[in-house]
């Protein structure tokens, strides 16, 4: 049995880590950490766990952290950092899903995140953890930097185009729209149900932190420098993200053999699913699952290619993804314990 520790078990990302880890069989979690409710059971804060789980909340303590065999992050960035050269002295493999280990350049990541980095001996070792890109390294990687949820639906839908290069690189554009937990669980006025219900706005239009994150990856991915134009959205639903991606085929020709490219470039992948041509993927058909699933469209009388990409922001787009890698990390099936289909309606 893997034995596991949470650091941030109260956190929306942290739950569902519990919820999917109840059912794995091949691990134990033997610490979850909260500084706010430390003494409270696990089962007393969230009822959906009751006989699932005997543990209580506590501190996060760096010698329990460090007899783990993985510690998954669930924190707020800045975290991380700063326990991770201690675990990784121990031996102790991490998955991070905050954003510290994300960015390979330093400089970028204090641009956006507003704080030195405290570990950038790690940054570079860290794997960024897309399965679907970079399988191989994450099984070998002592510390994985679990993808952030806008990234994941949109790297998945431009990947194909730009490794291929079918695409004009330079002029992609990304219009992701989430539900509010994506925003965490900490109290913030702008989610409230009085402010997000009803309503639909778009926001960092002039730069996300999610903007340099896809950037780098994609301009990796396709060996050339990548121009993406990002704006998120803010829908009133709870879970899910939406990416309505546009790209410019550089020889409209290519249309013809899209689809084919789609489905052979995820026809091994488990957890991408490429439906077909024209279909409009809805967000409540991934709730709960882990997976990202796509559409293509081709829009009449223009070389733009629109690629529709669906993924729980909380699972694929967090918890499940980062038990996906934890899967390939200790070479386990890489589904196991994320088989269960989406909750719909
Ligand atoms: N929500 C989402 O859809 C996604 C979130 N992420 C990322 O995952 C991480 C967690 O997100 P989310 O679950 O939404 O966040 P939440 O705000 O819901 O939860 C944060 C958790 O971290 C703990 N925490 C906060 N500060 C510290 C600290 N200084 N030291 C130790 N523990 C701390 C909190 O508990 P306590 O304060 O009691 O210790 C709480 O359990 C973030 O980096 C987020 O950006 C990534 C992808 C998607
Ligand atoms: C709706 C909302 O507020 N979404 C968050 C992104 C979700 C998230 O937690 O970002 P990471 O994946 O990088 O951790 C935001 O825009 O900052």
């Amino acid at each position: 049995m893997i034995k596991v520790g949470i650091v941030g078990g109260t956190g929306y990302t942290g739950v569902e880590l519990l919820r999917i880890l109840a059912v794995h069989p091949d691990v134990t979690v033997s610490c979850i950490t909260s500084r706010s409710e430390a003494g409270v059971p696990v089962a007393d804060m969230y009822p959906n766990l009751r006989g699932h789980f005997d543990l209580a909340y506590s501190e996060p303590d760096p010698a329990v952290l460090a007899a783990c065999d993985l510690v998954f992050f669930a924190t707020p960035h800045g975290v991380a950092m700063s326990m991770i050269p201690e675990l990784m002295a121990a031996g102790v493999r991490v998955v991070d899903l905050s954003a510290d280990f994300r960015l390979k350049d330093l400089d970028v990541w204090s641009q956006w995140y507003g704080m030195p980095h405290q570990s950038p001996e790690w940054v570079e070792k860290a794997v960024y953890g897309l399965p679907e890109l970079v399988r191989e390294e994450i099984s070998g990687a002592q510390l994985v930097a679990n993808p952030g949820c806008y990234p994941t639906a949109i790297l998945l839908g431009f990947l194909p185009l730009l490794e291929q290069g079918l695409a004009d690189p330079s002029r992609l554009i990304a219009d992701g729209k989430s539900g509010a937990s994506g925003g965490g669980r900490q109290g913030k006025i702008g989610m409230l149900h009085g402010e997000v219900g009803e309503s639909f706005k778009a926001y960092g239009a002039s730069g996300h932190r999610h903007l340099p994150e896809i950037r780098e990856v994609l301009s990796t991915a396709s060996g050339k420098a990548t121009g993406v134009t990002f704006v998120p959205h803010l829908v009133p639903m709870v879970r899910g993200i939406e990416a309505t991606l546009y790209a410019e085929l550089k020889d409209p020709a290519d249309f013809d053999r899209l689809q084919a490219l789609f489905e052979e470039r995820y026809r091994s992948e488990p957890f991408v699913d490429v439906m077909p041509f024209g279909s409009h993927p809805e967000t409540r058909s991934v709730r709960g699952a882990n997976l990202c699933r796509m559409a293509l469209h081709r829009q009449e009388q223009s070389n733009t290619v629109i690629v529709s990409s669906v993924i729980d922001n909380l699972v694929k787009g967090a918890a499940g993804q980062a038990v996906q890698n934890m899967n390939i990390m200790f070479g386990l099936k890489e589904t196991q314990g994320l088989e269960a289909p989406a909750l719909l309606p």
